[in-house]
């Protein structure tokens, strides 16, 4: 039995992950991740750093953010508990869909898992109160080489429901996505 199923999506590279839940009167088991299993689905990252936050409150939105190469990650996203919908947009230099973005839903329910690529921008608006976001990241945070993309700046369909979003300081300063130059070459 196939412990994954991916799914491509319309950004190259973008990919919804779902691992499969043995399911039964306990709950379930999953294998969320594993080296084997991801590099035999064409994964071939090695990823470094896992990382965990909280959002107290729904319609709290973090991004869209990246880390400038060399110093550029890979991230693997999922829920561990409420819900978030979760964005990816191109950033690729040169890029047939540059600027275009994708949104899915994960929850911890739905077990679903966001793939993005270096060279993407990241960000995701909590559904649910008390949303847990976890993601695996292929190198390690370096402040200096990070960037912010105001997340209002894209033709981005947010699930905001009317709200205004709850932001850091950070992004709410972030400038608009035409004043950042991307570092990313088409074939980061
Ligand atoms: C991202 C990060 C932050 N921090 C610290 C810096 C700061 O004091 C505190 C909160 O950082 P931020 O406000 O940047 O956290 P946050 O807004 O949650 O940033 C995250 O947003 C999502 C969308 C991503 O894709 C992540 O890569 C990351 O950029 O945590 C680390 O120590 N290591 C890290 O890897």
């Amino acid at each position: 039995m196939a412990n994954l199923s991916v799914e491509t999506t319309k950004l190259d590279g973008v990919r919804l992950i779902q691992p499969h839940r043995f399911g039964d009167s306990r709950g379930f088991f999953s294998e969320v991740f594993n080296l084997a299993t991801f590099h035999g689905a064409g994964f071939d990252d090695v990823f470094v750093q896992d990382n965990q936050s909280l959002s107290a409150h729904a319609g709290t939105l973090r991004g869209l953010h990246f880390q400038a190469p060399p110093r550029d990650q890979s991230k693997l996203v999922r829920c561990g508990r409420g819900s978030l919908w979760d964005v990816v947009v191109d950033f690729r230099l040169g890029s047939e869909t540059f600027g275009q973005w994708f949104g899915a839903e994960l929850s911890a329910a739905n077990g679903k898992q966001m793939y993005v690529p270096s060279g993407f921008l990241h960000g995701f608006v909590t559904l649910e109160p008390q949303t847990e976001v976890l993601y695996k990241c292929s190198d390690y945070y370096v402040p200096d080489m990070e960037g912010t993309v105001a997340w209002d700046s894209l033709d981005i369909d947010w699930p905001l429901g009317g709200r205004t979003p709850i932001l850091s300081d950070k992004d709410a300063a972030a400038p608009s996505f035409e004043d950042v130059a991307s570092p990313f070459g088409a074939l980061s």
